[in-house]
């Protein structure tokens, strides 16, 4: 067997440690499989005296990670800390810069400066690989750069932030409000720090600006991803979704159109029949569909300590291997700038509302969505005692910049009450 891959692991959280027990658990599998030993030198994590159930006494400290990137003894640096800037950033840049291979599950710093990143990759002659970032365990990245290389990519889409969709299903399944699912979620320490990475959309939406890189050629442009994150979803919409056959998704959908990149979050109605709308708990599903292949649907765990470390460890072994790859399935100068689509591919929506219940008054909402040229499909009031009157509208399609428009005239009409409820029924 060759020389062995020395790695220097910084952070030694959920993930770091899910990874320094597949190495010592799993070290003569790893080492058949890639024909080289595959072992740690150095660690890093804020607290040096923390028992973190597992025996690091073999491997060299560095109390500020940065230093991992320039140690002799290390070949890859796995970056295992997160964040989109400080120490995160600044190691991935040092390692690369001394010919260091990175493995990293940091989709936030990916998001904001994997186009730079990238090119110091290739401008170093190394591998900056992130399987873990996108969808924990489930191989999509795997997917898109080698598996479906010879596709033309139309569109992905997927549910990739497992905190939200527990919550959207916990909702469904128990029958219980927004509010009191974000604090179980919270006790059983789903949510990230900020818990608006998860709920507001920005986590899935990281994730989803580094598919549509691969999948599109272009450069990674997380700034363009319309985000809408799923605080305002009520029990209602969910129950009145599933009235209709339907699940209240957080659904990411990227393709390119006519009108540019198409990169939109949003909490979105989709077929309770198709396998989105069947994905319960913190599970992660992508969906992608190629000119050759149709559609592919990858099922499975999107976070936690095995399911992350096993991806962590998929792109070490490819290292070991001496597979070396584009960090976004082609070098990063032949990525091209994209044009974000100005208006996104029309849909029908689902729009609920609450109106004064008095003459005239579901004629303004029909007059106002006809003359923002929005088509009503199917219009449902629901019995009520008090003067407020529960709406429901289907629309044929329409584009969302309509929507919005007929959104705007809803708040100064006089008879709309709080503020509507609009979310996409999206084509899967
Ligand atoms: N958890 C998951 O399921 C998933 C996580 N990820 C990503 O993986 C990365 C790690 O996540 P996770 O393991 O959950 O995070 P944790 O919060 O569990 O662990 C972070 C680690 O980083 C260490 N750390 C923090 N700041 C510093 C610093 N300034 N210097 C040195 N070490 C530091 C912490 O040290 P100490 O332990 O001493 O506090 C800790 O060991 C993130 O980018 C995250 O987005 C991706 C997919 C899924
Ligand atoms: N907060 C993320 C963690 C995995 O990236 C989630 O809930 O999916």
């Amino acid at each position: 067997m060759s020389t062995p891959l020395r790695l220097g692991i910084a952070g030694l959280g959920t993930v770091g440690i899910g990874v320094v027990k597949i190495v010592q658990m799993h070290s003569e599998m790893l080492g058949r499989r890639t024909g080289r030993d595959i072992s740690i030198s150095a660690v890093s994590a804020s607290s040096r005296t923390k028992d973190r159930g597992v025996d690091i006494s073999g491997y060299a400290w560095e109390d500020n990670p940065v230093a991992l990137g320039s140690r002799e003894d290390v070949d890859v640096v796995v970056e295992l800390i997160g964040g989109e800037n400080g120490v995160a950033k600044a190691l991935v840049e040092t390692a690369l810069a001394h010919g260091k291979h990175v493995v990293t599950a940091n989709k936030a710093l990916l998001a904001h400066h994997g186009n730079a990143l990238a090119q110091l990759a290739e401008d170093n002659g190394r591998s900056l690989r992130y399987e873990a970032a996108v969808a924990g365990g489930i191989p999509v990245i795997k997917s898109l750069v080698e598996g479906l290389a010879a596709n033309q990519i139309t569109r992905v889409m997927g549910v990739m932030n497992g905190t939200c969709n527990y919550i959207l299903t916990r909702m469904e399944n128990a029958g219980l409000p927004y509010d009191e699912v974000f604090e179980e979620a919270r006790k059983l320490g789903f949510l990230e720090a900020d818990p608006n990475l998860d709920v507001g959309g920005i986590d899935a939406g990281h994730k989803l600006s580094l598919l549509s890189a691969i999948a599109f050629g272009t450069k990674v442009d997380f700034e363009s991803v319309v985000l809408q994150g799923i605080n305002a979803v009520s029990i209602d919409d969910i129950k009145l979704a599933r009235d209709m056959g339907y699940s209240i998704k957080l659904l990411g959908v990227a393709q390119m159109t006519g009108r540019g990149l198409e990169q939109r979050m949003s909490p979105c109605l989709v077929p309770e029949t198709h396998p989105l709308g069947q994905l319960q708990g913190g599970t992660n599903m992508v969906v992608i569909e190629g000119d050759s292949v149709g559609q592919i649907v990858l099922r499975g765990a999107g976070a936690g300590e095995g399911p992350t470390a096993s991806a962590v460890m998929a792109d070490v072994m490819d290292i070991a291997r001496g597979l070396q790859l584009p960090t976004f399935g082609q070098p990063a100068e032949t990525l091209v700038d994209a044009p974000p689509a100005v208006v996104s591919t029309g849909a029908p929506w689902y729009l609920r509302m609450v109106l004064l219940d008095k003459p005239g008054a579901l004629a303004k909402i029909a007059t106002i969505l006809g003359d923002c040229g929005v088509s009503i499909d199917r219009l449902r009031q629901y019995h009520h005692d008090e003067p407020h009157a529960p709406v429901l509208i289907v629309t044929h399609k329409a584009s969302s910049d309509d929507i919005t428009h007929a959104l705007e005239m809803f708040e100064d009409c006089g008879v709309v009450v709080g503020d509507p409820m609009a979310l996409r029924i999206e084509t899967v």
